[in-house]
């Protein structure tokens, strides 16, 4: 096992970040962890790669603590936010990077990977915000790590980074390498991660392959000017904005079905996809605020 959280808990002051997480993160898996913001995923990570304690149960890395040495070099991060210096090269910087390991990637293999043999003698600066971006990636990649810890690695991107980003990614997954990543987007995790962990107000809603993930957070809002909520079955929550009022289901066809068919009342009826964040809420509580 590359990683294992044992009913790891983090609070900040009084607030619980992460509640009691259990995650094992086996050697060869790519693992994407959803879900909205503030659900604790940047936490879970920290106490992963060892830069904070959990205030309750443990993490190991490598079978050991995170905050070994000799664990942390077999581990590649890339934080959510981070700064690269301006002044300096492309290649300077990604040499800066191999120096730290025994037996680093070639330089110029490690480029390639990401998209970046063009801007070898450019001025970090002076990259594009996406550039930047793959840059700051491929730089948890240098030390040919056996695990490698990505938050939100292309926010930000365009579509074309975004796929640039994602071939260096699979790269190491086919050579065997072990993946855990945090994302906003489904489609993400769907291209890049083998297995989905959905974390909601710092606890484990879902753990599951992708398209068992996708069926459960494939939600639709129909919604409709009515006086009250139907009672039927399908609805796995609703919310009302005025006299509109929406109604969530994983099958819409078939509430519109039975909707009609119970006779209620109903006038102007809508059918929109919704957001992951309503897919989210609808998977915590059964009915979103
Ligand atoms: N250093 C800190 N001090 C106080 N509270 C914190 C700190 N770091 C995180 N939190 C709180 O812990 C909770 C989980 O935050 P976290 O950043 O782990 O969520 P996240 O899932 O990564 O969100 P996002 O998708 O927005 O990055 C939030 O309520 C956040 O406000």
């Amino acid at each position: 096992m590359h990683a294992r959280a044992i009913s790891a808990s983090r609070a900040f002051g009084g607030r619980t970040a992460l509640d009691a997480v259990d995650l094992d993160v086996p050697a060869g898996q790519s693992i994407g962890l959803l879900g909205p913001n503030g659900a604790g995923k940047t936490t879970l990570l920290s106490l992963i790669t060892g830069l904070r304690r959990p205030t309750g149960g443990r993490v190991e890395l490598f079978g050991g603590d995170p905050r070994d040495p000799r664990n942390r070099l077999r581990l590649g991060v890339t934080p959510q936010r981070t700064g690269l210096p301006e002044a300096l090269r492309v290649s300077e910087i990604v040499n800066f990077a191999r120096r730290h390991h025994r037996n680093p990637m070639p330089a110029g293999e490690l480029l390639e990977r990401f998209g970046l043999t063009g801007a070898a003698r450019r001025q970090a600066g002076s990259l594009s915000g996406g550039q930047q971006r793959s840059l700051t990636v491929a730089l948890a990649f240098a030390g040919r790590p056996d695990l490698v810890v990505l938050d939100e690695p292309t926010t930000g991107l365009d579509v074309d980074a975004r796929r640039r980003l994602w071939d260096g990614l699979h790269a190491y997954r086919e050579q065997g390498g072990t993946l855990l990543l945090t994302s906003h987007y489904l489609e993400e995790v769907e291209a890049l991660a083998g297995r989905v962990v959905v974390l909601s107000r710092g606890r484990v809603l879902a753990d599951g392959s992708p398209a068992a993930i996708k069926s459960r957070v494939d939600v639709r809002a129909v919604s409709m000017l009515a006086d009250g909520v139907p009672d039927l079955p399908g609805i796995v929550g609703h919310d009302r904005d005025g006299d509109r009022i929406r109604l969530l289901t994983n099958d819409s066809d078939r509430l519109v079905r039975d909707l009609i068919a119970s006779g209620h009342p109903f006038r102007d009826l809508r059918i929109a996809t919704t957001s992951l964040e309503d897919a989210f809420r609808a998977l915590t509580t059964g009915s979103p605020a």
